[in-house]
Formats: C-alpha cells, structure tokens, sequence
C-alpha cells in the first residue's frame, strides 16, 4: 500500500499538530505540510535560518515577512503551521514548496533529504487557499479528467477511472460525485466540499509531500499548550486552545485582548516573552539537533523519480474534451453571445432590408459589412471572463506539473472551434440573406469563413490580454481599446489613402486584422455585381473603398487565419516567457541579505546568513 494512503482523509490533516518553531515574529502558522508515512523513500524537508522579504514601498527598504525560521517535516507527520491572518503563513509554505512570487527575496537553507534539489513532478503537491476548479464539471467528472492528464499512459482508463473513485471516496465525497463544483451564479458544492475537490485532484498521483494552504481543520494542539502555560499564558479553561494562542498572539485586535480576552500584558510585550522563550528552550535547540541530524542521516539519500504524466496527444485530447464539456455548459461562453448575435442579425436585417443596386446601396452594403466585420467580432471579449477562469485552472494546474502549455493551448482552440463556427453560421446567415447580399453560395460560404476567421482572431487576442491582465475589468478595457484602434486604422472610417501616415498608415493599418477582415469582406460583396448608371462593383472597390485590387480575396482569407495562428503561437510564447523568466527574476531577487535595508518588526530576530543558498 501507498504510504499516502494512511494520510489520505481530510480530517487526518488537523489530528496530528506539532509547532515545529515559531517565527521571529512569534506567529505561529496554520497552514499544513502533510508528510506521508515513511515507507522507506519517503521525503525529509528541513530548513534553517529561512528569510524572506519583500519591497517595502513606502519605506523604500525590504520588509521582513519570515525572519529565520528553522524547522523540519518528517515523513509520516502531519505539520500544522498556525498564526494569525497576514503573519506568513502562506509565504512560508510558498518557500518551502518553491514557488515564491518574483519580488521576494530569500535566504537560508531548504533541503530535500538532506540536499537542495528540487522535486520531481510528482513527489509533492500543493493545495492553495483558491480554488480554482472548473465549475460546470461535476466531482467525479473534475477528478477524472485530472486522473487522465495526470496519471501515466502506462495505466489503463479503467485503472485511472478506479483510483479517481477511490480518491473521491477517501476524501469523503462519494454523496457529491454527480454534484457541479459550481461557482458564482450556480451553487454547487460547499466551500469545504470545494477545498476537498481541490486536494483530491492532488492526491491522485500519491505525492511524498502534501501542501496544503489552510485546509478545513479545527486543532488539536497539545504540545502549544504547554508551551504557552510555562510562560504565562495558560489557556482558560473550557476555552479552544488553538483560539488562546491566537488571540495570545494577534496584534490586529490588540485592544480587545487587552481589555481582557488574554489577561493584563499587551500583546507585542507577550509576543516579546514567547519569542525570548523559545528561542531559550530546549524545544528549540532539540529543533535545530533535529535537522542537523536529518540532513546528515538522508545526505545521500535519493528522491525516487516518479512516473511520467500522460503524453503530449492523451493531454491535448483530455484537455480538448474538458474544456468542450465546460463549454457546453457555460452558457457565458457561447450561448449567450449566440442569442445576442441572433437579435443583432435580426436588428441589422431590418434596418438594411431590401439593399437593391442602387446607388445608395453602394454605402449600405459597406456599412452592413463594416459592423459585422467589426462590431459582431468585438462582442467576443464578452467571453473574457470566462477566459480567465480558464487561465486560473490552467496555472495552478500548471504550477502542479499536470500538463505543458502547449496541450492547454491546443485543447483551448480546438475546442472552441465548433461554437464558433455555429455562432458564425447561425448569426451569419441571417445577415448574409435576410439583407440580400450577394446571392450564390459561394459568396455566403466566404462570408461565414471570414467572421469565423475573425471570431477566432479576437478570441486569440483576448487570450493574450488574458496571460497578460489576468484581471476582468482592466482585461475587458484592454482588449476594447486594442480592437478599438485597430477598427478605426482599418480603412473604413478613414479610408486607407487619407489615413495618417504615422501611426495609423504605418504600421497599424497593415497590422490590423480589420483592413484584411473589411478587403475580404468587400471584394466577396462588390466584385461581380453592377449598380445603377453601368457603375460595376471592381470600379466601387477601387474608387470608392480604395481597396488593393492586385490580390484576391482568398489571400485575405488566409492571411486572417494565418494571424491565428500566429496569434495563438504568441499566446503560447507569452505563457512559456512567463514560465521560464520567474526562476530567473527569482534568482536575480534573491542577492544576500546583507545587501538589502532590512527593516527588523522584531528586535529578537537574528540577522539572516550571508552565504545561504537559495532554495528553487
Ligand atoms: N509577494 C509579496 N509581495 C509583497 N507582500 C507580500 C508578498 N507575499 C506576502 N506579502 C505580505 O506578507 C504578509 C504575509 O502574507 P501571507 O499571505 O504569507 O500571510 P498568511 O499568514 O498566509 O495570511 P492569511 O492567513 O490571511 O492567508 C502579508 O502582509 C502580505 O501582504
């Protein structure tokens, strides 16, 4: 049997509790490290004299968030760190789990087995404080998809299928396997069933080492007890020790406890007291002999390599099939836009009926194509939110090691590519024929391609916005403004002769996928057809529109796609930029401390090292 499987249900995480040292701040923690049972390969995490600090912006120094903290997490034990809200907690689980964000600073020393290294995909996982799931996914559907990208191809789908149930029901949630996560707008699961969907989807590859950032739990923490009654604060009876020692410790409602939850001494005075204590006890120095001795004993011990995930075609055929099924069931994805589009149609049939051939029509057909070349194919950025959600998934997915980027962007464009095909075609179709454009299929075919081209074009853009402003509002604003700019330097609202040439002419005319989208668009509408006076369409496109007539419209067409799919590889590039300049941001933060301002919160923190390494 797996040594996971002893830790496996969530209550197991707040049973054991052990304070392993608090920090210099004196906060303890709450959050939990969950190391499994030692079955001979099991993972010893120590670390001595860890330091980070961040920018302080108003002082124009770096504050400290955790000021030389040293502990150790053996297998088989289940750590929980306590403190009050803002003490560092998460900064301290980040550290220890390597995934600091990129303006921290950070010293001393974090070993695996006695060694720094970083861990193997698959020997640790990390639950975070969001969850972030895909909402329209059931239980059972979510864990099972994850047990698909995650596990290796080497195990059947049955076998995967099994340990996705087993897992489910070992986190207790078998009575809510067919319940949606749900999210804003559709209740679903509760927020504890939540958080264990979340360490679920982790525990399916049986990690060595579990991170969990504030799990559900309530305390049990005897050896605190004690800790806290031989300095003076003992815990009131019939009072919830963990609540003692928090309110003992809490600066926040520091004159609430001084009027008597926790007795006559002000906190910073008590938090002064335990601090000095602790680091005088003999808990302390047992702590650091600990870790002394597990980094000499597991010096050379080795951290088993841990089986591959599925490969490159299962992930991409996973992820398409995932992200199809939230589609579907999202309605904000693509019905509701499809609904707008099918009044817009009808609305823009109606004030352009009956177009004939005469003069004036010349205008109305341009205007009726500008709008939908432009307008129908800006109302995509409606999808922006939900794209965020995605990109949530996506990262703490990612940053968990379950599949590259490339399979997310694969299966996030093959996926939507039915809806938009339908929200072009449905939409399309009543434009195209209730107005009367150019009759033949032919026409109406190019049509529906080339706002479904340009359909796929902004969807392509606001992925970028979103790898870039993970944000809704300032996402939505961006991704406006951008196709704002390039609507009014495409060539209709100013026609391309009398555009500015700085700026507007050059480059963003040329760059905009409006001037190929309204070219496209017009010579299919004008080329073949004759209007009042003898007037032919070629002489309306070239006189009136100022069109480039040396081409054909296919080109424009495959220069729409081709914007795609340079468009998608951009998205794809930004992601792996990201990745790949964090470790590096990271390193180049992470100089001695030494050479930093450092303003101390607390006179009894020691200095940090100078030559301690930085833990990746
Ligand atoms: N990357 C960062 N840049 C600037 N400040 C940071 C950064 N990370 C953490 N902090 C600050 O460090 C402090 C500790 O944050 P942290 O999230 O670790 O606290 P916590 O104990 O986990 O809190 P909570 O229990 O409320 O989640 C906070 O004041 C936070 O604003």
């Amino acid at each position: 049997m797996s040594s996971l499987d002893h830790s496996i249900p969530v209550p197991a995480i707040s049973r054991a509790f052990e304070v392993v040292e608090s920090s210099s701040n004196n906060k303890t923690a709450t959050h939990s490290i969950n190391v499994n049972e030692d079955d001979g390969d099991g993972v010893f995490l120590t670390w001595q004299d860890l330091w980070v600090t961040v920018p302080d912006g108003q002082k124009k120094g770096n504050r400290s968030i955790l000021q030389g903290l040293t502990g150790y997490a053996r297998p088989g034990e289940l750590l929980a760190i306590m403190g009050p809200s803002g003490c560092g907690k998460s900064t301290l689980l980040d550290a220890l789990a390597g995934r600091l964000g990129s303006n921290t600073r950070q010293a001393g020393e974090i070993l695996i087995n006695g060694r720094k290294r970083a861990l193997a995909y698959g020997t640790s996982a990390y639950v975070t404080q969001d969850d972030a799931l895909i909402t329209t996914l059931t239980v059972s559907e979510a864990v099972y998809y994850s047990a698909q990208l995650q596990l290796p191809d080497t195990m059947t789908k049955l076998q995967k299928k099994e340990r996705a149930e087993m897992t489910i029901k070992e986190m207790g949630l078998q009575d809510a396997m067919n319940t949606r996560i749900g999210g804003w707008g559709a209740k679903g699961l509760s927020g504890g069933q939540k958080r264990r969907v979340s360490i679920c989807i982790e525990m399916l590859t049986r990690p060595k080492l579990l991170f969990l950032d504030e799990p559900t739990s309530g305390l049990d923490s005897a050896a605190s007890y004690y800790f806290f009654a031989l300095n003076g604060f003992p815990c009131p009876t019939l009072q919830n020790p963990s609540d003692h020692f928090l309110k003992t410790i809490n600066k926040d409602f520091q004159e609430d406890i001084e009027e008597g939850l926790a007795g006559v001494i002000p906190t910073e005075e008590a938090i002064d007291i335990l601090t000095k204590s602790y680091k005088s006890s003999d808990n302390y120095l047992q702590v650091r002999s600990q870790v002394a001795e597990i980094c000499k004993a597991q010096d050379s011990g080795a951290l088993e390599k841990k089986s591959a995930h599925a490969d490159f075609l299962t992930q991409c055929i996973v992820l398409t099939s995932r992200s199809f099924v939230n589609m579907y069931r999202d309605l904000g994805y693509y019905w509701f836009r499809l609904g707008v589009y099918v009044l817009l149609g009808i609305g823009l049939a109606t004030v352009f009926s009956n177009l004939g051939t005469d003069n004036n029509s010349i205008q109305a057909r341009g205007s009726l194509l500008m709008f939908v070349a432009s307008y129908l194919t800006f109302m995509t950025i409606g999808g922006f939110p939900s794209f965020v959600e995605d990109m949530k998934v996506f990262e703490r997915e990612r940053l968990n090691g379950h599949y590259g980027a490339t399979a997310f962007v694969f299966g996030n464009t093959f996926s939507a590519l039915p809806y938009l095909a339908l929200i072009s075609l449905i939409p399309g179709a009543i434009v195209y024929y209730l107005p009367g454009l150019h009759e033949g299929y032919q026409h109406f075919i190019y049509f529906v391609l080339l706002l479904f081209a340009c359909m796929l074009l902004v969807e392509s853009l606001m992925m970028i916005v979103a790898s870039l402003v993970p944000n809704y509002l300032t996402g939505i604003i961006t991704g406006a403004g951008i196709q704002g700019l390039m609507i009014l330097g495409g060539g209709f609202f100013r026609l391309p002769n009398d555009l500015p040439h700085p700026f507007w002419k050059y480059p963003l005319y040329y760059i905009a996928f409006h001037k190929y989208a309204y070219q496209g668009m017009f010579k299919n509408e004008f080329e073949g057809l004759k209007f009042d006076n003898n007037l032919d369409g070629e002489q309306v496109l070239r006189d009136k529109w100022q069109l480039q007539m040396g081409y054909s419209k296919w080109v424009d067409l495959a220069i729409l796609f081709g914007m795609v799919v340079f468009y998608r590889l951009v998205f794809l590039g930004i992601i792996k930029t990201v990745e790949k300049m964090k470790p590096v941001v990271k390193a180049f933060m992470s100089v001695p401390m030494k050479q930093t301002t450092q303003i101390m919160e607390n006179p009894c923190a020691t200095p940090p090292q100078e030559d301690k390494i930085f833990y990746q």
